[in-house]
């Protein structure tokens, strides 16, 4: 089964891409560009990767990626993103990034947006990856500088596809950014936002309904509510679920507390994802082997978890058609 899960192709659709920074990265790049971080050894930081929250998380990810200054450095990052696609066989992937933690360090958008989405044209071009970037506002920071950053974004508008919301959940729901995401909608982009990871119901239902958002990062706490999971169901709005990462930000004690599969079980539009691979042990494929040694995941399971991440891709109608070919025929060959 395990042989199986890395045969089959797939598709990606909640990536941050500096969650997939590998400390050898984040070591070589503070040396390249003289900046401090605060550890000795390649060890070290691997062993600072140990969280009690999404906050303490947060912390040591913002710190790390204070080592990416240069358009090179973003290109690197992506690159060895696109490396590990190919090992875990995404065949597309859309990814976030998070302009404002580094335009606050007095990057330049433009260094940012161009050393990623040259990357981007590399892996399609060596490898045929499809993918498509979408920026992410940070929530702990107020609209004002959401609105600005959306404004920033208008003249690379050809490489972003969509917005999103991350950063520390609790305390800063959708609502404060009705506005930045309305501008957003006027200017075409796709809507996601992270909702529902640490906090409850209520910012789901804000997600939906005050921003109008097309798909819900995370959203496992959507089973707090029967009215919730009914109108999941019903609308199948997708759920970008990261299983490694809840395990790794204590939002589940355990794999076998997950409720991924109670959520696929009830007909909810279930998608398999890894969040920040490089700080929460493993990419893709590694967080659905976990999911099957860990949860009664069946094989059928598997391929409809896929499955539903290239329907609830921005990918057009009929390239979803192509990756599901795709995915189909691996199945027969692998029988
Ligand atoms: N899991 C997560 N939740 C919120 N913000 C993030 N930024 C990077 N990873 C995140
Ligand atoms: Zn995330």
């Amino acid at each position: 089964m395990i042989e199986f899960i890395k045969q089959l192709p797939k598709a990606e659709l909640h990536l941050h891409i500096e969650g997939s920074l590998e400390p050898e990265l984040m070591f070589k790049l503070s040396r390249r560009n003289n900046i401090e971080i605060p550890y000795k050894t390649i060890d070290d930081i691997k062993k600072a990767y140990n969280f009690t929250s999404l906050q303490s998380f947060l912390d040591i990810y913002y710190a790390g990626a204070k080592v990416l200054i240069h358009k090179q450095d973003f290109y690197d990052l992506t690159w060895d993103y696109v490396l590990k696609c190919v090992e875990n066989n995404i065949v597309h992937t859309e990814i976030f990034f998070d302009p404002q933690t580094h335009t606050h360090r007095g990057i330049e958008f433009k260094t940012i947006i161009e050393g990623i989405q040259e990357a981007l044209n590399d892996a399609k071009e060596k490898f045929g990856i499809t993918s498509a970037i979408i920026m992410c506002f940070l929530r702990h920071l107020d609209q004002e500088d959401a609105l600005k950053t959306l404004n920033q974004a208008l003249e690379y508008k050809k490489y972003i596809l969509g917005v999103g919301l991350d950063s520390s959940e609790l305390g800063n729901p959708p609502s404060k950014f009705e506005e930045v995401f309305k501008k957003a909608k006027e200017k075409g982009f796709k809507l996601v936002a992270h909702a529902g990871e640490e906090a409850d119901v209520s910012y789901i239902f804000e997600a939906l309904d005050i921003l109008s958002i097309q798909r819900i990062d995370h959203g496992v706490q959507s089973y707090k509510s029967d009215e919730l999971m009914q109108r999941l169901k019903k609308e199948q709005i997708p759920l970008t679920v990261c299983p490694n990462s809840n395990i790794e930000l204590k939002v589940f004690e355990n794999y076998s507390q997950h409720n991924i599969k109670k959520l696929l079980d009830y007909d909810l539009n279930v998608t398999v994802n890894s969040d920040d691979p490089s700080y929460f042990k493993g990419y893709l494929n590694q967080n659905f082997i976990n999911l099957y040694e860990n949860l009664d995941i069946s094989e059928e399971d598997i391929i409809k978890l896929i499955k539903n991440s290239f329907n609830s891709s921005f990918i057009s109608e009929s390239l979803k058609k192509q990756y599901i070919n795709k995915l189909e025929e691996t199945i027969k060959k692998q029988k």
